[in-house]
Protein backbone atom coordinates (compact mmCIF):
# COMPACT_ATOMS: atom_id res chain seq x y z
CA UNK A 1 0.00 0.00 0.00
CA UNK A 2 1.61 3.56 -0.99
CA UNK A 3 1.76 6.23 1.50
CA UNK A 4 -1.07 8.52 0.04
CA UNK A 5 -3.37 4.94 0.00
CA UNK A 6 -2.37 4.09 3.35
CA UNK A 7 -3.69 7.55 5.18
CA UNK A 8 -6.65 7.98 3.31
CA UNK A 9 -7.55 4.29 4.44
CA UNK A 10 -6.50 5.47 8.18
CA UNK A 11 -8.86 8.53 8.05
CA UNK A 12 -11.32 6.85 10.37
CA UNK A 13 -15.00 7.50 9.89
CA UNK A 14 -16.40 8.47 13.01
CA UNK A 15 -20.01 6.80 14.13
CA UNK A 16 -21.85 6.61 17.19
CA UNK A 17 -22.63 2.75 16.21
CA UNK A 18 -20.45 0.45 14.01
CA UNK A 19 -22.97 -2.71 13.53
CA UNK A 20 -21.49 -5.95 12.03
CA UNK A 21 -23.05 -8.02 10.22
CA UNK A 22 -26.75 -7.40 8.51
CA UNK A 23 -29.15 -10.50 8.91
CA UNK A 24 -31.64 -9.61 11.34
CA UNK A 25 -30.23 -8.75 14.29
CA UNK A 26 -28.17 -6.28 12.77
CA UNK A 27 -30.58 -4.48 10.70
CA UNK A 28 -32.75 -4.65 13.20
CA UNK A 29 -30.33 -2.85 15.31
CA UNK A 30 -29.35 -0.58 13.09
CA UNK A 31 -32.70 1.00 12.15
CA UNK A 32 -33.49 0.61 15.77
CA UNK A 33 -30.05 3.27 16.47
CA UNK A 34 -30.74 5.35 14.00
CA UNK A 35 -34.28 6.47 14.37
CA UNK A 36 -33.16 7.51 17.88
CA UNK A 37 -30.70 9.89 15.84
CA UNK A 38 -27.40 8.04 16.28
CA UNK A 39 -24.94 7.95 12.80
CA UNK A 40 -24.48 4.32 12.36
CA UNK A 41 -22.28 2.30 9.79
CA UNK A 42 -23.36 -1.24 8.71
CA UNK A 43 -21.01 -3.73 7.57
CA UNK A 44 -22.20 -6.97 5.55
CA UNK A 45 -20.53 -8.80 2.84
CA UNK A 46 -22.68 -10.81 1.22
CA UNK A 47 -26.39 -10.25 0.31
CA UNK A 48 -28.88 -8.40 2.92
CA UNK A 49 -30.97 -9.88 5.01
CA UNK A 50 -28.20 -12.51 6.32
CA UNK A 51 -29.56 -16.01 6.60
CA UNK A 52 -32.58 -15.94 7.50
CA UNK A 53 -33.74 -14.15 4.35
CA UNK A 54 -31.32 -15.57 1.55
CA UNK A 55 -30.74 -19.31 3.19
CA UNK A 56 -33.03 -19.75 6.14
CA UNK A 57 -36.65 -18.90 7.03
CA UNK A 58 -37.60 -16.67 3.72
CA UNK A 59 -36.91 -19.48 1.06
CA UNK A 60 -37.63 -22.19 3.37
CA UNK A 61 -40.78 -21.31 4.26
CA UNK A 62 -41.31 -20.71 0.27
CA UNK A 63 -40.52 -24.27 0.03
CA UNK A 64 -42.81 -24.98 2.68
CA UNK A 65 -45.58 -23.12 0.99
CA UNK A 66 -44.40 -25.00 -2.78
CA UNK A 67 -44.92 -28.28 -0.81
CA UNK A 68 -48.07 -27.70 0.70
CA UNK A 69 -49.60 -26.42 -2.44
CA UNK A 70 -48.43 -29.66 -4.17
CA UNK A 71 -50.45 -31.31 -1.06
CA UNK A 72 -53.72 -29.78 -1.67
CA UNK A 73 -53.23 -30.50 -5.36
CA UNK A 74 -52.37 -34.38 -4.18
CA UNK A 75 -55.93 -34.02 -2.45
CA UNK A 76 -57.86 -32.43 -5.26
CA UNK A 77 -58.55 -35.13 -7.17
CA UNK A 78 -59.98 -37.28 -4.44
CA UNK A 79 -62.32 -34.35 -3.88
CA UNK A 80 -63.67 -33.97 -7.48
CA UNK A 81 -61.20 -31.59 -9.49
CA UNK A 82 -60.50 -32.86 -12.75
CA UNK A 83 -57.18 -32.29 -14.76
CA UNK A 84 -55.38 -31.30 -11.47
CA UNK A 85 -51.53 -29.78 -12.53
CA UNK A 86 -48.92 -32.37 -12.13
CA UNK A 87 -45.45 -32.14 -10.49
CA UNK A 88 -43.55 -28.87 -9.01
CA UNK A 89 -41.36 -27.28 -12.23
CA UNK A 90 -38.47 -26.18 -9.51
CA UNK A 91 -36.63 -23.42 -12.03
CA UNK A 92 -40.52 -21.64 -12.26
CA UNK A 93 -41.18 -21.70 -8.57
CA UNK A 94 -37.64 -20.40 -7.55
CA UNK A 95 -37.89 -17.92 -10.00
CA UNK A 96 -40.61 -16.72 -7.33
CA UNK A 97 -39.35 -17.43 -4.44
CA UNK A 98 -36.01 -15.44 -5.69
CA UNK A 99 -37.96 -12.36 -7.11
CA UNK A 100 -39.71 -12.01 -3.66
CA UNK A 101 -36.17 -12.27 -2.12
CA UNK A 102 -34.99 -9.33 -4.26
CA UNK A 103 -37.47 -7.41 -3.33
CA UNK A 104 -36.72 -7.91 0.28
CA UNK A 105 -33.10 -6.70 -0.91
CA UNK A 106 -34.42 -3.53 -2.03
CA UNK A 107 -36.79 -2.71 0.69
CA UNK A 108 -33.62 -3.17 2.92
CA UNK A 109 -31.98 -1.02 0.41
CA UNK A 110 -34.26 1.93 0.26
CA UNK A 111 -34.72 2.04 4.44
CA UNK A 112 -31.24 1.87 4.97
CA UNK A 113 -30.48 5.36 2.49
CA UNK A 114 -33.92 6.71 3.97
CA UNK A 115 -31.89 5.91 7.59
CA UNK A 116 -28.77 7.35 6.68
CA UNK A 117 -27.05 4.18 7.60
CA UNK A 118 -23.72 3.84 5.87
CA UNK A 119 -23.77 0.22 4.61
CA UNK A 120 -19.85 -1.19 3.31
CA UNK A 121 -20.14 -4.40 1.43
CA UNK A 122 -17.56 -5.67 4.12
CA UNK A 123 -15.92 -7.86 6.16
CA UNK A 124 -15.09 -6.40 9.74
CA UNK A 125 -12.65 -7.28 11.81
CA UNK A 126 -12.10 -5.63 15.03
CA UNK A 127 -9.04 -4.19 15.17
CA UNK A 128 -8.49 -1.71 18.92
CA UNK A 129 -10.54 -1.41 21.65
CA UNK A 130 -11.15 2.41 22.65
CA UNK A 131 -10.58 2.77 26.78
CA UNK A 132 -14.03 4.75 26.87
CA UNK A 133 -15.73 2.10 24.87
CA UNK A 134 -16.34 0.68 21.90
CA UNK A 135 -13.50 0.39 19.42
CA UNK A 136 -11.87 0.77 15.96
CA UNK A 137 -12.93 -2.25 13.24
CA UNK A 138 -11.50 -2.43 9.60
CA UNK A 139 -13.05 -3.05 6.52
CA UNK A 140 -11.38 -5.73 3.91
CA UNK A 141 -10.09 -2.60 1.83
CA UNK A 142 -8.55 -1.23 4.73
CA UNK A 143 -10.60 1.45 5.81
CA UNK A 144 -11.03 1.74 9.48
CA UNK A 145 -14.22 3.06 11.62
CA UNK A 146 -14.09 4.27 14.84
CA UNK A 147 -17.21 4.26 17.27
CA UNK A 148 -17.76 4.33 20.38
CA UNK A 149 -20.48 1.11 20.59
CA UNK A 150 -20.45 -1.80 18.54
CA UNK A 151 -22.69 -4.71 17.79
CA UNK A 152 -21.83 -8.06 16.59
CA UNK A 153 -24.08 -9.87 15.08
CA UNK A 154 -22.50 -12.20 12.63
CA UNK A 155 -24.64 -15.13 12.75
CA UNK A 156 -23.45 -18.75 12.10
CA UNK A 157 -22.90 -21.05 9.64
CA UNK A 158 -24.33 -24.69 9.21
CA UNK A 159 -21.66 -27.79 10.71
CA UNK A 160 -21.03 -31.23 8.76
CA UNK A 161 -20.34 -34.19 11.53
CA UNK A 162 -16.45 -34.82 11.92
CA UNK A 163 -16.63 -38.07 9.58
CA UNK A 164 -15.32 -39.77 6.97
CA UNK A 165 -16.79 -38.18 3.48
CA UNK A 166 -18.50 -35.21 4.83
CA UNK A 167 -17.79 -32.82 2.53
CA UNK A 168 -19.22 -35.29 -0.24
CA UNK A 169 -22.64 -34.66 1.82
CA UNK A 170 -24.60 -30.76 1.47
CA UNK A 171 -25.98 -28.62 3.59
CA UNK A 172 -29.22 -26.31 4.17
CA UNK A 173 -27.54 -23.07 2.07
CA UNK A 174 -26.78 -25.76 -0.76
CA UNK A 175 -30.05 -27.17 -0.34
CA UNK A 176 -31.31 -23.70 -1.49
CA UNK A 177 -29.23 -24.07 -4.43
CA UNK A 178 -30.98 -27.54 -6.06
CA UNK A 179 -33.20 -27.23 -8.92
CA UNK A 180 -35.22 -30.20 -8.65
CA UNK A 181 -36.14 -32.47 -5.85
CA UNK A 182 -33.25 -35.50 -6.08
CA UNK A 183 -35.01 -38.60 -6.63
CA UNK A 184 -33.14 -40.50 -3.27
CA UNK A 185 -32.37 -38.31 -0.45
CA UNK A 186 -31.05 -38.89 3.00
CA UNK A 187 -31.24 -36.14 5.69
CA UNK A 188 -29.01 -36.68 8.85
CA UNK A 189 -30.68 -35.01 12.19
CA UNK A 190 -33.13 -34.84 13.82
CA UNK A 191 -33.91 -31.01 14.79
CA UNK A 192 -36.04 -27.82 12.94
CA UNK A 193 -33.68 -28.13 9.81
CA UNK A 194 -33.58 -31.75 9.51
CA UNK A 195 -37.62 -31.71 9.71
CA UNK A 196 -38.39 -29.06 7.69
CA UNK A 197 -36.15 -30.27 4.36
CA UNK A 198 -37.52 -33.98 4.78
CA UNK A 199 -41.34 -32.56 4.89
CA UNK A 200 -40.39 -30.54 1.86
CA UNK A 201 -38.45 -32.62 -0.09
CA UNK A 202 -41.00 -36.01 0.35
CA UNK A 203 -44.02 -33.61 -0.56
CA UNK A 204 -42.00 -32.48 -4.00
CA UNK A 205 -41.29 -36.07 -4.66
CA UNK A 206 -38.13 -37.30 -3.20
CA UNK A 207 -38.00 -40.28 -1.26
CA UNK A 208 -36.98 -39.20 1.48
CA UNK A 209 -34.56 -41.12 4.81
CA UNK A 210 -33.90 -39.35 7.98
CA UNK A 211 -30.76 -40.42 9.41
CA UNK A 212 -31.77 -39.56 13.19
CA UNK A 213 -28.62 -40.18 15.66
CA UNK A 214 -31.07 -39.80 18.72
CA UNK A 215 -34.13 -42.06 19.89
CA UNK A 216 -36.42 -39.11 18.56
CA UNK A 217 -37.36 -36.81 16.39
CA UNK A 218 -36.79 -32.89 18.14
CA UNK A 219 -34.81 -33.60 21.36
CA UNK A 220 -36.70 -30.72 23.34
CA UNK A 221 -39.85 -30.73 21.89
CA UNK A 222 -42.72 -32.15 23.65
CA UNK A 223 -42.28 -36.17 23.37
CA UNK A 224 -45.68 -37.21 22.09
CA UNK A 225 -46.29 -34.52 19.83
CA UNK A 226 -42.98 -35.38 18.26
CA UNK A 227 -44.04 -38.96 18.09
CA UNK A 228 -47.31 -37.79 16.10
CA UNK A 229 -45.34 -35.82 13.58
CA UNK A 230 -42.73 -39.05 13.28
CA UNK A 231 -45.96 -41.09 12.56
CA UNK A 232 -47.51 -38.38 9.94
CA UNK A 233 -43.84 -38.66 8.35
CA UNK A 234 -43.64 -41.81 8.18
CA UNK A 235 -47.55 -41.93 6.63
CA UNK A 236 -46.08 -39.45 4.19
CA UNK A 237 -43.45 -42.32 2.83
CA UNK A 238 -40.53 -40.40 4.75
CA UNK A 239 -38.21 -43.56 6.04
CA UNK A 240 -37.23 -43.21 9.69
CA UNK A 241 -33.54 -44.59 10.97
CA UNK A 242 -33.76 -43.34 14.73
CA UNK A 243 -30.69 -44.70 16.73
CA UNK A 244 -28.49 -44.00 13.88
CA UNK A 245 -25.28 -42.36 14.00
CA UNK A 246 -23.42 -41.61 10.87
CA UNK A 247 -20.19 -42.65 10.88
CA UNK A 248 -18.92 -42.30 7.14
CA UNK A 249 -19.72 -41.16 3.58
CA UNK A 250 -18.98 -42.56 0.39
CA UNK A 251 -19.61 -42.37 -3.27
CA UNK A 252 -20.43 -45.34 -5.16
CA UNK A 253 -18.83 -46.48 -8.32
CA UNK A 254 -22.13 -44.46 -10.17
CA UNK A 255 -21.26 -41.39 -8.59
CA UNK A 256 -24.08 -41.96 -5.55
CA UNK A 257 -23.59 -41.53 -2.14
CA UNK A 258 -23.50 -44.49 0.38
CA UNK A 259 -23.92 -43.96 4.33
CA UNK A 260 -22.26 -46.35 6.43
CA UNK A 261 -23.44 -45.89 10.40
CA UNK A 262 -21.95 -46.48 13.57
CA UNK A 263 -22.82 -50.27 14.21
CA UNK A 264 -21.78 -50.96 10.33
CA UNK A 265 -24.63 -51.29 8.82
CA UNK A 266 -25.06 -49.40 5.39
CA UNK A 267 -27.64 -47.00 4.12
CA UNK A 268 -28.56 -45.70 0.15
CA UNK A 269 -27.26 -45.40 -2.56
CA UNK A 270 -28.66 -41.65 -2.17
CA UNK A 271 -28.48 -38.93 -4.88
CA UNK A 272 -28.23 -36.66 -2.32
CA UNK A 273 -26.93 -36.41 1.66
CA UNK A 274 -27.69 -33.60 3.69
CA UNK A 275 -26.35 -32.49 6.55
CA UNK A 276 -28.62 -31.01 9.45
CA UNK A 277 -26.87 -31.63 12.03
CA UNK A 278 -26.83 -28.13 13.91
CA UNK A 279 -24.99 -24.70 13.18
CA UNK A 280 -21.86 -23.12 14.72
CA UNK A 281 -21.38 -19.10 15.41
CA UNK A 282 -19.28 -16.91 13.19
CA UNK A 283 -16.35 -15.59 15.10
CA UNK A 284 -13.60 -16.63 13.19
CA UNK A 285 -11.32 -14.25 11.80
CA UNK A 286 -13.35 -11.52 13.34
CA UNK A 287 -10.54 -10.28 16.10
CA UNK A 288 -12.40 -10.56 19.10
CA UNK A 289 -8.97 -11.40 21.00
CA UNK A 290 -8.09 -8.12 19.56
CA UNK A 291 -10.37 -6.06 21.91
CA UNK A 292 -10.80 -8.57 24.57
CA UNK A 293 -14.54 -10.30 23.67
CA UNK A 294 -14.52 -13.63 25.47
CA UNK A 295 -16.30 -16.68 23.88
CA UNK A 296 -17.81 -19.96 25.65
CA UNK A 297 -16.86 -23.33 24.97
CA UNK A 298 -19.07 -23.69 22.03
CA UNK A 299 -17.21 -20.62 20.50
CA UNK A 300 -20.55 -17.98 20.99
CA UNK A 301 -20.08 -14.34 22.09
CA UNK A 302 -20.57 -14.46 25.98
CA UNK A 303 -22.76 -11.36 26.78
CA UNK A 304 -24.85 -10.76 30.02
CA UNK A 305 -28.93 -10.26 30.30
CA UNK A 306 -28.20 -6.39 28.55
CA UNK A 307 -26.12 -8.16 25.21
CA UNK A 308 -22.89 -6.33 27.03
CA UNK A 309 -19.69 -8.80 26.25
CA UNK A 310 -16.86 -8.61 28.81
CA UNK A 311 -15.22 -5.57 26.34
CA UNK A 312 -16.74 -2.47 27.22
CA UNK A 313 -19.17 -1.10 24.51
CA UNK A 314 -18.67 -3.80 22.50
CA UNK A 315 -22.11 -5.60 22.48
CA UNK A 316 -23.62 -9.01 20.67
CA UNK A 317 -27.33 -10.64 19.78
CA UNK A 318 -28.19 -13.30 17.61
CA UNK A 319 -26.70 -16.92 16.45
CA UNK A 320 -23.14 -15.48 17.36
CA UNK A 321 -24.60 -15.77 20.84
CA UNK A 322 -25.51 -18.82 23.07
CA UNK A 323 -29.26 -17.53 23.18
CA UNK A 324 -32.18 -18.96 21.16
CA UNK A 325 -31.55 -19.24 17.58
CA UNK A 326 -34.68 -17.16 16.24
CA UNK A 327 -34.62 -14.72 14.24
CA UNK A 328 -37.58 -12.73 16.13
CA UNK A 329 -35.03 -13.51 19.29
CA UNK A 330 -32.49 -11.39 16.94
CA UNK A 331 -34.66 -8.82 16.15
CA UNK A 332 -36.02 -8.28 19.54
CA UNK A 333 -32.71 -8.41 21.39
CA UNK A 334 -31.54 -6.02 18.74
CA UNK A 335 -34.01 -3.19 19.07
CA UNK A 336 -34.24 -3.08 22.88
CA UNK A 337 -30.68 -2.90 23.17
CA UNK A 338 -30.41 0.34 21.09
CA UNK A 339 -33.55 1.89 22.60
CA UNK A 340 -31.65 1.25 26.18
CA UNK A 341 -28.53 2.82 24.32
CA UNK A 342 -29.58 5.45 22.04
CA UNK A 343 -33.44 6.05 23.00
CA UNK A 344 -33.60 6.12 26.84
CA UNK A 345 -35.03 2.94 27.53
CA UNK A 346 -34.04 1.87 31.06
CA UNK A 347 -33.69 -1.96 30.32
CA UNK A 348 -31.44 -3.21 27.81
CA UNK A 349 -32.48 -7.25 28.55
CA UNK A 350 -34.98 -9.11 26.36
CA UNK A 351 -37.34 -11.57 28.33
CA UNK A 352 -36.33 -15.24 26.90
CA UNK A 353 -38.81 -17.30 28.33
CA UNK A 354 -41.97 -18.72 26.91
CA UNK A 355 -40.93 -17.57 23.11
CA UNK A 356 -42.96 -19.03 20.78
CA UNK A 357 -41.81 -20.93 18.29
CA UNK A 358 -43.21 -23.21 14.67
CA UNK A 359 -41.11 -26.33 12.82
CA UNK A 360 -42.15 -25.85 9.27
CA UNK A 361 -43.20 -29.72 8.90
CA UNK A 362 -46.42 -31.28 7.23
CA UNK A 363 -48.24 -30.81 9.24
CA UNK A 364 -46.56 -27.81 11.30
CA UNK A 365 -45.89 -27.98 14.91
CA UNK A 366 -46.01 -24.61 17.14
CA UNK A 367 -44.93 -24.66 20.63
CA UNK A 368 -44.97 -22.07 23.29
CA UNK A 369 -44.23 -22.72 27.41
CA UNK A 370 -43.11 -25.80 29.13
CA UNK A 371 -43.43 -29.33 27.89
CA UNK A 372 -45.26 -31.92 30.31
CA UNK A 373 -41.81 -33.10 31.65
CA UNK A 374 -40.37 -29.65 32.62
CA UNK A 375 -43.63 -28.71 33.94
CA UNK A 376 -43.69 -31.63 35.82
CA UNK A 377 -40.16 -30.81 36.88
CA UNK A 378 -40.19 -27.63 37.97
CA UNK A 379 -43.68 -27.28 39.61
CA UNK A 380 -43.67 -31.43 40.58
CA UNK A 381 -46.47 -34.02 39.43
CA UNK A 382 -49.08 -33.32 41.71
CA UNK A 383 -49.39 -29.96 40.37
CA UNK A 384 -49.30 -30.59 36.71
CA UNK A 385 -52.92 -31.13 34.81
CA UNK A 386 -52.29 -31.77 31.32
CA UNK A 387 -55.37 -31.75 28.45
CA UNK A 388 -54.95 -33.07 25.03
CA UNK A 389 -57.58 -33.75 21.76
CA UNK A 390 -56.31 -35.85 19.00
CA UNK A 391 -58.09 -35.52 15.97
CA UNK A 392 -58.63 -35.55 11.96
CA UNK A 393 -58.93 -32.26 10.59
CA UNK A 394 -62.00 -31.16 8.11
CA UNK A 395 -59.95 -31.32 5.34
CA UNK A 396 -57.54 -34.24 6.54
CA UNK A 397 -61.24 -36.20 6.84
CA UNK A 398 -62.86 -35.23 3.67
CA UNK A 399 -60.26 -37.00 1.68
CA UNK A 400 -60.50 -39.65 4.22
CA UNK A 401 -56.28 -38.92 4.95
CA UNK A 402 -54.46 -40.28 7.69
CA UNK A 403 -53.00 -36.86 8.64
CA UNK A 404 -53.86 -36.39 12.75
CA UNK A 405 -53.68 -33.00 15.15
CA UNK A 406 -52.70 -33.37 18.06
CA UNK A 407 -53.02 -30.46 20.71
CA UNK A 408 -51.68 -30.45 23.96
CA UNK A 409 -51.81 -27.91 27.06
CA UNK A 410 -49.81 -27.75 30.13
CA UNK A 411 -51.66 -26.52 33.24
CA UNK A 412 -50.07 -25.83 36.66
CA UNK A 413 -51.75 -25.42 40.39
CA UNK A 414 -55.37 -25.40 41.51
CA UNK A 415 -56.37 -22.29 39.46
CA UNK A 416 -55.01 -24.06 36.44
CA UNK A 417 -52.43 -21.37 35.11
CA UNK A 418 -51.76 -22.59 31.45
CA UNK A 419 -48.19 -23.24 31.06
CA UNK A 420 -47.05 -24.80 28.10
CA UNK A 421 -49.32 -24.95 24.31
CA UNK A 422 -47.81 -28.17 21.81
CA UNK A 423 -50.11 -28.21 19.09
CA UNK A 424 -49.35 -30.49 15.72
CA UNK A 425 -51.70 -29.79 12.81
CA UNK A 426 -53.25 -27.79 9.94
CA UNK A 427 -52.86 -24.12 10.60
CA UNK A 428 -50.69 -24.72 13.89
CA UNK A 429 -48.24 -21.95 12.59
CA UNK A 430 -50.76 -19.56 12.56
CA UNK A 431 -52.94 -20.24 15.46
CA UNK A 432 -50.06 -19.86 17.58
CA UNK A 433 -49.11 -16.46 17.92
CA UNK A 434 -52.40 -15.51 19.37
CA UNK A 435 -52.18 -18.24 22.36
CA UNK A 436 -48.62 -17.14 23.05
CA UNK A 437 -49.74 -13.42 23.66
CA UNK A 438 -52.58 -15.14 26.02
CA UNK A 439 -49.80 -17.76 27.61
CA UNK A 440 -47.63 -15.05 28.58
CA UNK A 441 -50.19 -12.55 30.43
CA UNK A 442 -50.85 -15.93 32.44
CA UNK A 443 -54.37 -16.99 31.30
CA UNK A 444 -55.94 -20.13 32.95
CA UNK A 445 -58.22 -22.98 31.59
CA UNK A 446 -61.50 -21.25 33.10
CA UNK A 447 -59.73 -18.24 30.46
CA UNK A 448 -59.79 -20.58 27.63
CA UNK A 449 -63.58 -22.10 28.54
CA UNK A 450 -64.71 -18.30 28.82
CA UNK A 451 -63.81 -17.72 25.49
CA UNK A 452 -66.77 -18.91 22.52
CA UNK A 453 -65.42 -21.12 20.11
CA UNK A 454 -65.05 -20.28 16.26
CA UNK A 455 -66.38 -23.19 14.35
CA UNK A 456 -65.65 -25.43 12.45
CA UNK A 457 -61.40 -24.50 13.02
CA UNK A 458 -59.16 -26.53 13.83
CA UNK A 459 -58.12 -23.65 16.66
CA UNK A 460 -61.31 -23.92 18.47
CA UNK A 461 -60.24 -27.11 19.57
CA UNK A 462 -57.71 -25.27 22.38
CA UNK A 463 -60.57 -23.35 24.07
CA UNK A 464 -62.66 -26.76 24.39
CA UNK A 465 -60.12 -28.69 26.09
CA UNK A 466 -61.36 -30.44 29.31
C1 LIG B 1 -32.46 -23.33 7.02
C2 LIG B 1 -32.82 -22.37 8.14
C3 LIG B 1 -34.14 -22.09 8.38
C4 LIG B 1 -34.49 -21.22 9.41
N1 LIG B 1 -35.81 -20.96 9.61
C5 LIG B 1 -36.18 -20.12 10.60
C6 LIG B 1 -37.55 -19.81 10.79
O1 LIG B 1 -38.43 -20.30 10.08
N2 LIG B 1 -37.87 -18.95 11.79
C7 LIG B 1 -36.91 -18.38 12.59
O2 LIG B 1 -37.25 -17.60 13.47
N3 LIG B 1 -35.59 -18.66 12.43
C8 LIG B 1 -35.22 -19.52 11.45
N4 LIG B 1 -33.89 -19.78 11.25
C9 LIG B 1 -32.89 -19.16 12.16
C10 LIG B 1 -32.62 -17.71 11.73
O3 LIG B 1 -32.27 -17.68 10.35
C11 LIG B 1 -31.48 -17.14 12.56
O4 LIG B 1 -31.78 -17.29 13.93
C12 LIG B 1 -31.27 -15.65 12.27
O5 LIG B 1 -30.98 -15.45 10.92
C13 LIG B 1 -30.14 -15.10 13.15
O6 LIG B 1 -29.92 -13.75 12.86
P1 LIG B 1 -28.50 -13.09 13.11
O7 LIG B 1 -28.67 -11.64 12.83
O8 LIG B 1 -27.96 -13.52 14.39
O9 LIG B 1 -27.53 -13.74 12.01
P2 LIG B 1 -27.63 -13.88 10.38
O10 LIG B 1 -29.02 -13.63 9.94
O11 LIG B 1 -27.01 -15.15 10.11
O12 LIG B 1 -26.76 -12.66 9.89
C14 LIG B 1 -25.38 -12.59 10.11
C15 LIG B 1 -24.74 -11.77 9.01
O13 LIG B 1 -23.42 -11.42 9.41
C16 LIG B 1 -22.59 -11.44 8.28
N5 LIG B 1 -21.21 -11.57 8.73
C17 LIG B 1 -20.59 -12.69 9.20
N6 LIG B 1 -19.30 -12.40 9.52
C18 LIG B 1 -19.12 -11.08 9.25
C19 LIG B 1 -18.02 -10.19 9.38
N7 LIG B 1 -16.85 -10.59 9.85
N8 LIG B 1 -18.21 -8.90 9.00
C20 LIG B 1 -19.40 -8.47 8.53
N9 LIG B 1 -20.46 -9.26 8.40
C21 LIG B 1 -20.33 -10.56 8.76
C22 LIG B 1 -23.11 -12.60 7.46
O14 LIG B 1 -22.75 -12.45 6.08
C23 LIG B 1 -24.62 -12.52 7.69
O15 LIG B 1 -25.26 -11.81 6.67
C24 LIG B 1 -33.49 -20.64 10.22
C25 LIG B 1 -32.14 -20.91 9.97
C26 LIG B 1 -31.81 -21.77 8.94
C27 LIG B 1 -30.35 -22.06 8.68
N1 LIG C 1 -38.69 -22.93 12.04
C1 LIG C 1 -37.70 -22.35 12.70
O1 LIG C 1 -37.90 -21.46 13.50
C2 LIG C 1 -36.29 -22.81 12.46
C3 LIG C 1 -35.99 -23.57 11.35
C4 LIG C 1 -34.68 -23.96 11.17
C5 LIG C 1 -33.70 -23.59 12.07
N2 LIG C 1 -34.04 -22.84 13.14
C6 LIG C 1 -33.02 -22.45 14.14
O2 LIG C 1 -31.75 -22.83 13.70
C7 LIG C 1 -31.13 -23.69 14.65
C8 LIG C 1 -30.28 -24.69 13.94
O3 LIG C 1 -31.08 -25.69 13.33
P1 LIG C 1 -30.54 -27.17 13.17
O4 LIG C 1 -31.64 -28.03 12.68
O5 LIG C 1 -29.25 -27.13 12.43
O6 LIG C 1 -30.13 -27.51 14.66
P2 LIG C 1 -30.88 -28.34 15.80
O7 LIG C 1 -30.07 -28.14 16.99
O8 LIG C 1 -32.34 -28.07 15.83
O9 LIG C 1 -30.72 -29.86 15.30
C9 LIG C 1 -29.48 -30.45 15.10
C10 LIG C 1 -29.69 -31.95 14.96
O10 LIG C 1 -28.47 -32.55 14.52
C11 LIG C 1 -28.18 -33.65 15.36
N3 LIG C 1 -26.73 -33.83 15.33
C12 LIG C 1 -25.79 -33.00 15.80
N4 LIG C 1 -24.57 -33.50 15.55
C13 LIG C 1 -24.75 -34.67 14.91
C14 LIG C 1 -23.88 -35.64 14.40
N5 LIG C 1 -22.56 -35.53 14.50
N6 LIG C 1 -24.41 -36.73 13.79
C15 LIG C 1 -25.76 -36.86 13.68
N7 LIG C 1 -26.63 -35.97 14.14
C16 LIG C 1 -26.13 -34.88 14.76
C17 LIG C 1 -28.76 -33.31 16.70
O11 LIG C 1 -28.96 -34.46 17.48
C18 LIG C 1 -30.07 -32.63 16.26
O12 LIG C 1 -31.06 -33.59 15.98
C19 LIG C 1 -32.29 -24.29 15.43
O13 LIG C 1 -31.90 -24.67 16.73
C20 LIG C 1 -33.29 -23.18 15.45
O14 LIG C 1 -33.04 -22.34 16.54
C21 LIG C 1 -35.31 -22.45 13.35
Amino acid sequence: MSESTESAACAAGEFDLIVIGGGSGGLAGAFRAAEHGARVALLEPSALGGTCVNVGCVPKKAMWLAAEVGRMIGMAETLGFQGAPGRLDWPTFIAHRERYIHNIHQSYRRRLDAAGIVHMPSRARLLARAAAGGGTVECDNGLRLQAPRILIATGGHALRPDIPGAPLGAVSDDFFHWTAAPQRVAIVGGGYIAVELAGVLQQLGSHVEMLVRGERLLHGFDASIAGQLAEDYCQAGVRLHLDCPVAALERTGEGRLRVRDAAGGEHGPYDQVLFATGRAPNTAGLGLDAVGVDIDDGGHIRVDAGHATSAPGIHAVGDVTAGIALTPVAIAAARRLMSHLFGGAADPSLDQTDVPTVVFSHPPLGTVGLTEVQARERHGDAAVHVYRTGFRPMLEALVDGPQRSLFKLVCVGEERRVVGLHLLGEAADEILQGFAVALKKGITLQDLHDTVAIHPTSAEEIVLLR
